[in-house]
């Protein structure tokens, strides 16, 4: 579908993209995960053509690929009704007469508007105006659409919504970069994912294979006494919320020990659970950052 090669991109003397390489197959879910200044919207400017000064290479394939992209900022007309907003982009696109009041419809529907279509958009909450952003850039049916973190400060509602568009945009075939720093909708609705940190991406894969490459299990175990003795010594163990995380390559067996540990008399296990491995611990493990500093 597209290759991103060698990007660099520099504002002044400041690099803000470092040698950026990789590949978006068709019909997946990419995410650009990093925290903020991690270089996503340039990227995503720059695969969108927004941006022309960089170094390095998009290559499309194939080349005439038609893109959509959904700014990080609203950026709608408010003083005029959706269904306004959404044949002003369809006219940019190309679209006339019956084919764009026909794709008005379908998109209004698509993002949930039909009944609030000739309503003025300053009287939309936040997660409406969300909604119409991307049906004003997926009116010309685009084969690429890249969204810029979609989901900043919206309802649950809306943003269940906007998940639901983004599993049936992947149904019918179109591609999706999707920016985000909450670490939990990369994981819900991308195939694959690349971490990015500080204009480098750090690590990129399809999320079942990170998981696998870089996860350790651990165990959490909560109560009095629950440690058995000897186990600090020979294990990771990080004190977390009232209870002890122990890392290790056998998570089962070492259940096992800590439940015939609890046996004995003064000991009292209260919670005990495998601990099922997060992509944002492996972000962190391997970039040193969090996402939400
Ligand atoms: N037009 C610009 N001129 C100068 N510096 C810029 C410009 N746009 C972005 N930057 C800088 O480039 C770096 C990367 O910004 P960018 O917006 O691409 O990051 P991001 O990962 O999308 O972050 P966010 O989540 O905050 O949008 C930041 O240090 C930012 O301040």
């Amino acid at each position: 579908m597209f290759r991103v090669k060698n990007i660099k991109k520099y504002y002044g003397n400041q690099q803000v993209l470092g040698d950026v390489s990789f590949h978006v197959s068709e019909g997946i879910c990419y995410g650009l995960v990093g925290p903020n200044g991690a270089g996503k919207s340039t990227l995503m400017k720059i695969i969108a053509s927004i941006i022309h000064e960089y170094h390095g290479e998009i290559q499309f394939s194939p080349s005439h690929m038609t893109i959509g992209y959904v700014p990080q900022e609203i950026a709608l007309e408010e003083t005029v009704t959706a269904r306004d907003n959404l044949l002003f982009f369809g006219k940019l696109y190309g679209l006339r007469g019956q084919a764009l009041r026909n794709r008005m419809n379908e998109v209004l529907s698509e993002i949930g508007l039909t009944d609030r279509g000739k309503e003025k958009v300053k009287t939309f909450s936040g997660g409406m105006k969300r909604r119409l952003n991307i049906g004003c850039a997926i009116m010309h049916q685009p084969d690429l659409i890249i969204m810029d973190e979609p989901t900043v400060g919206i309802d649950p509602q809306s943003r269940h919504y906007i998940f639901q568009m983004i599993e049936r945009f992947k149904q019918e075939n179109h591609t999706i970069i999707y920016a985000s720093h909450y670490m939990e909708e990369i994981e819900q609705l991308c195939d694959e994912t690349a971490f990015m940190d500080r204009g480098k991406v750090v690590e990129n894969d399809r999320i079942d294979h990170l998981l696998e490459k870089h996860a350790v299990p651990s165990i959490f175990v909560k109560g009095r006494n629950c440690l058995p003795e000897h186990m600090a010594q020979d294990h990771a163990i990080s004190e977390t919320d009232g209870g002890y995380l122990i890392t290790t390559n056998q998570p089962l067996d070492m259940m096992k020990k800590v439940i015939e540990a609890g046996n004995e008399n003064d000991r009292e296990i209260e919670r005990l659970e495998l601990v099922k491995p997060r992509l944002a611990d492996i972000f962190f493990s391997l970039t040193g950052s969090k996402l939400r500093d």
